[in-house]
């Protein structure tokens, strides 16, 4: 099966702090990974070593084969990996549509969005049919003119979903989405999720505190802790291990 992502050794230092410490993980074609660890594990540090937002200390960083380990956020962003923020980060006083017009922009050509985020790829003529057809998805056409700052928080995180989307993007890292959502929204959610790997052709690598959620929808689960890769396996497999049961200390990983 391809591997969509490969991380080797990856290791990234804040001063003395050493965030992520020799990090080894594969992502497979269309596999939902989950990445979980209590808090200050490093899962944050590791997205952005993956999307570029923190330079790697050492080890590497391959996409569909490609290694992009000295490439830029922008760059990586062209080349497909796309991402979602722990606190939504949209640009709150655009439109929908204009928050989704970003997302297609890293990878076409308008001018002021190159000056802002970079672009590598050619134009797309039918921005606004790409737009529709993320929104259709979501279902949320009838909010497509409105202004985010508007919309309730889970809305926002739709739309920073179909921001990613509208790239059809590679792989699509998730951190944290049930975060300020409701149990019934983020069952929503999780409907959505379960779905986009296939409906999008994506891999997604799912960052959640939320345990029973990332047990459903991820065949494996990496584990981290203080840097470094703990364990690895199927929600079962995690449950049982004693270093991620210690690791938790106290936290049911079944609940
Ligand atoms: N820019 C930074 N400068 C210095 N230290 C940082 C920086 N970013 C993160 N850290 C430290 O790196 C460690 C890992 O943090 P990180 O946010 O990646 O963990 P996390 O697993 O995402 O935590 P949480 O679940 O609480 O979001 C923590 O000790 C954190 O304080």
């Amino acid at each position: 099966m391809t591997q969509i992502l490969k991380l080797e050794g990856l290791m990234v230092r804040f001063g003395g702090l050493t965030a992520v410490n020799g990090v080894s993980l594969t992502i497979a074609s269309g596999e939902i990974r989950g990445l979980i660890g209590p808090n200050g594990a490093g899962k944050t540090t590791l997205f952005n070593a993956i999307s570029g937002l923190a330079p790697a200390s050492a080890g590497s960083v391959h996409l569909d084969g490609l290694e992009i380990t000295s490439k830029s956020a922008p760059q990586r962003a062209a080349l497909g990996i796309r991402r979602t923020f722990q606190t939504v980060q949209l640009v709150q006083s655009f439109t929908v549509y204009e928050n989704l017009l970003f997302g297609l922009h890293t990878r076409a050509g308008n001018p002021l969005t190159r000056l802002i985020v970079g672009s590598y790829a050619t134009p797309d003529a039918d921005a606004d049919a790409i737009i529709d057809e993320v929104l259709d998805y979501l279902g949320m056409r009838d909010l497509k003119h409105r202004v985010v700052d508007t919309l309730t928080i889970a809305h926002q995180r739709y739309v920073e979903i179909g921001r990613a989307l509208v790239a059809r993007p590679k792989l699509l890292m998730l951190d944290e989405p049930t975060a300020g959502l409701s149990p019934a929204q983020i069952e929503r959610l999780d409907d959505l999720i379960g779905r986009l790997s296939s409906d999008w052709k994506v891999s997604i690598l799912l960052v959640e505190h939320v345990i029973p959620l990332v047990v459903k929808l991820c065949s494996r689960i990496t584990v981290l802790d203080r840097g470094r890769v703990i364990a690895e396996g199927t929600g079962a497999e995690i449950g049982q291990d004693a270093a991620v049961q210690k690791a938790y200390l106290g936290e049911r990983l079944d609940a």
